[in-house]
């Protein structure tokens, strides 16, 4: 029985990794990662000095998922480019992930991995800020366009990017024709959290996060329909590009689906967040039971072959 899937010519020992910004801020717990049953692990989105976060609490369970505005809580890009040298490459892939304030700060930390020559994989996070008052990168297709090109001529190696979901179909139309005129970009990880939620506890008549005012990105089962649908649309109108799913996934039902709609590779946050990189040895083997039971020998067999009615 496979598991492994092929990621940029590489088989992944499994098709699991954490998602950015869960249980990867710090040495002790990238070395969880890298010790545990997952393929690939991706770090924290870095900026380029350290930065304490927002005040807590920031992050919430809530019944089917989970709550957060961490406010880019990391180490600052150095750390990570500290941890990318010593990381065992046979070991998993490691992604690294970069959420610059600027579009400065974006260059800067691209051309100081470039001259790190680490293997590490760039996954680009365009949830970054843009200029205040504006719209998040990913939802403003002008800056999108000019922060690939920067990138792309700033980077000389492929890099992914992540994006937030999207959810009218000319958006991904015109996200999708924008992502296929560079093709530095061989991969799109689908999706961050839905933004700016908010949830509310009955008893104190409270919202849950103390930062802005309790609004914060959604995670969780909440989001699995949303995720399965980005990864698919951009699976479809990327055919160039590999997808990396990520979103709802609890259980190897989730994993298998976000195989089935299109993606190489499957991420897993607020599951993560609650359970611990041992979930992976559990995703792993409700997978393989339910590619026994369906008598699929390898995921190719099955990838991206969703079938419509
Ligand atoms: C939302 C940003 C703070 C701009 C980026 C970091 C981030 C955070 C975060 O650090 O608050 N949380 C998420 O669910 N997704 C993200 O991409």
């Amino acid at each position: 029985l496979d598991l492994s899937t092929f990621f940029l010519g590489r088989p992944l020992t499994a098709p699991l990794m954490n998602a950015s910004g869960v249980w990867c801020n710090v040495n002790s717990q990238l070395h969880a990662l890298a010790e545990s049953e997952a393929g690939a692990m991706v770090t924290k989105s870095c900026t380029l000095l350290r930065r304490d976060g927002n005040p807590e609490p920031r992050y919430h369970t809530l019944t089917m998922g989970s709550i957060n505005s961490m406010g880019l809580p990391n180490e600052g890009h150095q750390y990570y480019l500290d941890y990318a040298e010593r990381h065992d490459y046979e070991n998993k892939p490691l992604f690294f992930s970069v959420a610059g304030l600027t579009l400065d700060d974006n260059l800067t930390i691209v051309a100081q991995i470039q001259d790190a020559y680490t293997p590490a994989l760039l996954e680009l996070n365009l949830s970054c800020p843009n200029v205040p008052g504006k719209a998040q990168i990913a939802y403003d297709f002008d800056a999108l366009d000019v922060i690939l090109a920067e990138i792309s001529s700033a980077y000389s190696r492929p890099f992914g990017v992540k994006l937030p979901p999207y959810f009218d179909i000319a958006h991904f139309d015109e996200v999708a024709d924008i992502l296929n005129r560079y093709e530095k970009v061989n991969f799109i990880t689908c999706i961050n959290s839905i933004g700016n939620g908010l949830m509310i506890d009955m008893e104190s008549e409270t919202v849950l996060i103390k930062p802005k005012q309790g609004f914060g990105g959604i995670g969780g089962e909440y989001v699995l329909p949303t995720a399965l649908a980005n990864v698919n649309a951009f699976h479809q109108r990327c055919p160039k590009k590999s997808i990396i799913g990520c979103g709802g996934v609890n259980t190897g039902e989730h994993v298998f689906m976000h195989l089935l709609a299109g993606a190489s590779i499957v991420q897993v946050g607020t599951a993560l967040y609650e359970q611990g990189p041992d979930i992976f040895v559990r995703l792993k083997a409700e997978l393989a039971q339910i590619m026994q039971e369906k008598g699929y020998k390898t995921i190719r067999e099955f990838q991206g072959k969703l079938k419509t009615l």
